[in-house]
């Protein structure tokens, strides 16, 4: 029996967790080659590193199949409904922040609101036949974005990467993602509108709901978030 932490397996996020974590005497690593992945734990006992992709980890921790993990809060908020019944929030890790926009063409020089969206939108739709594309892979934020700020007529276009580019391809009108420094929003001529922020996000440390602890692992659960300072 071990206390199962998800942290990602690859990229800035992992690199970052492991410093996270190093930095709180619990030493995390690949063991293995770097194509592997298995983790190694050193610096507490009965702990046991699952390295996966930073989109799957909501959904293992909703499943109970991990105890801790590491991903974005976009991405929890993204992938299960009624996050806060299965998931908790521990600690928010300083690091991966990023936000979840909306973007239009810079050309659309009368539009720079959503109020000028729905208004384009409308037009949109009379004039093409079809309604406005806004390709994103956050369909669950967007819509409910969207739909608090009365937005209704549009279509959202599935996107899993290089969303910026589906504009300059034609096969969206409009895009919502993930933004940090900004630079692929202007290489690829977008804005964001000036009420466009969906959400802030940042690496944080979840705990599942789920996951059922087994008595001979409490007092590792204890100790874990104790020495993170969360206990
Ligand atoms: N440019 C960025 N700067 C900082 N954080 C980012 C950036 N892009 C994405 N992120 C954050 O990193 C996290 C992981 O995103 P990413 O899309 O790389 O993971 P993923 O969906 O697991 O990808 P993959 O399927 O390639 O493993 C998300 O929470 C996201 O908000
Ligand atoms: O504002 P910036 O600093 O330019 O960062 C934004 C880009 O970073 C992310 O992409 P990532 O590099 O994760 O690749 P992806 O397109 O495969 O998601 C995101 O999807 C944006 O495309």
């Amino acid at each position: 029996m071990s206390i199962k932490l998800g942290v990602p397996s690859k990229g800035r996020l992992m690199e970052k967790s492991f410093d996270w974590f190093g930095q709180r005497g619990i030493a995390l690593g690949r063991s293995g080659s770097d194509r592997e992945y298995a983790g190694a734990v050193d610096g507490i006992e009965n702990v046991e590193l699952i390295l996966l992709s930073a989109g799957e980890i909501p959904r293992e921790l909703a499943a109970g199949r991990i105890h801790l993990g590491v991903t974005g809060t976009d991405l929890v908020r993204e992938k299960l409904a009624g996050w806060q019944n299965r998931v908790t929030e521990l600690e928010p890790l300083g690091f991966g922040q990023a936000d979840l926009i909306l973007a239009v063409p810079q050309a659309w020089v009368d539009v720079s609101t959503l109020d000028d969206l729905d208004a384009v939108a409308a037009a949109f739709r009379e004039r093409h036949g079809f309604r406005l594309r806004i390709a994103t892979k956050y369909h669950r934020l967007v819509r409910e974005f969207l739909r608090l700020n009365g937005v209704a007529d549009y279509q959202l276009v599935d996107s899993q990467g290089a969303t910026e580019g589906t504009v300059k391809n034609e096969t969206a009108e409009a895009i919502a993602d993930i933004t940090s420094t900004g630079d692929t929003l202007r290489a690829n001529h977008l804005k964001v509108l000036d009420d466009g922020l969906i959400l802030s996000s940042q690496a944080t440390l979840f705990q599942s709901r789920m996951a059922e602890i087994p008595e001979a692992d409490r007092h590792t659960m204890t100790e874990l978030l104790t020495r993170l300072a969360l206990g």
